[in-house]
């Protein structure tokens, strides 16, 4: 996709993660999502790559749910787990991918945490997202992925650190939405031959297996 709907847009959650289960009718079987999101982990620095272990839902925890409304069961169960949501073995496919291409120093494996926006979080409430374990934090991917879980699809996402989250009252640095443009356009000649990559180490060993 070339872009995505947001919350903070106007769309409802289930609205926004619909182009999912299109993929999923045309008979996609995996989902690689990307986006772009503050740093909370200090380790982290501008331009890095987040591949998403986990994630906190901000929205979910207020009911705020794709699955929101009667199941389609004919796309999946009612009471769907979230264990296991990030496929272990394509997170080692991906960092095989960046070792390969020498950037394993700059990719990493953290928890990203989706509140809905559009405005920037506070500095207080990115302290609350860093004690609950955040490692990084922005406005999608959450309810694409609980989409894609829902009807059984293989999950990558990774998160492109366009900024660090100020947590610091003394500091005088700010963020905003052009930072996060200009570093994802940077970044373009990283991202797109690690997704090939990445794409091609799956497609090899789903051929693989089914020899
Ligand atoms: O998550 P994506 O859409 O990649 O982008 C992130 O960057 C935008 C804010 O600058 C928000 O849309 C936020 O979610
Ligand atoms: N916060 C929330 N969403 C974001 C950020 C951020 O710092 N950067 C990019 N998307």
């Amino acid at each position: 996709m070339q872009g995505r709907f947001h919350y903070y847009e106007g769309y409802p959650l289930w609205k926004c993660a619909m182009p999912v289960r299109v993929m999923r009718l045309l008979g996609a079987t995996h989902l690689i999502a990307s986006n772009a999101a503050g740093g909370l982990n200090k380790c982290y620095k501008v331009g890095d790559i987040m591949l998403i272990k986990d994630h906190i839902n901000m929205l979910g925890f207020g009911g705020n749910n794709p699955l929101r409304g009667p199941n389609e069961s004919r796309f999946g169960p009612r009471f769907p787990s979230m264990y296991g949501v990030y496929n272990k073995n394509i997170i080692q496919t991906a960092k095989r991918c960046a070792a390969e291409e020498g950037w394993g120093d700059m990719v990493h494996e953290g928890v990203y945490s989706c509140v809905g926006g559009p405005n920037f979080e506070t500095i207080a409430e990115l302290r609350m997202l860093e004690l609950l374990g955040a490692d990084a934090v922005g406005m999608s991917t959450a309810h694409e992925v609980i989409i894609a879980t829902h009807c059984g699809m293989t999950v990558l996402a990774f998160s492109l650190i366009t900024d660090m989250c100020i947590t610091d009252y003394e500091t005088d640095d700010d963020v905003n939405h052009e930072e996060v443009l200009s570093v994802g356009k940077k970044s373009e000649k990283v991202l797109k031959p690690f997704v090939t990559r990445i794409v091609d180490s799956i497609a090899n060993q789903l051929q693989s297996k089914s020899c």
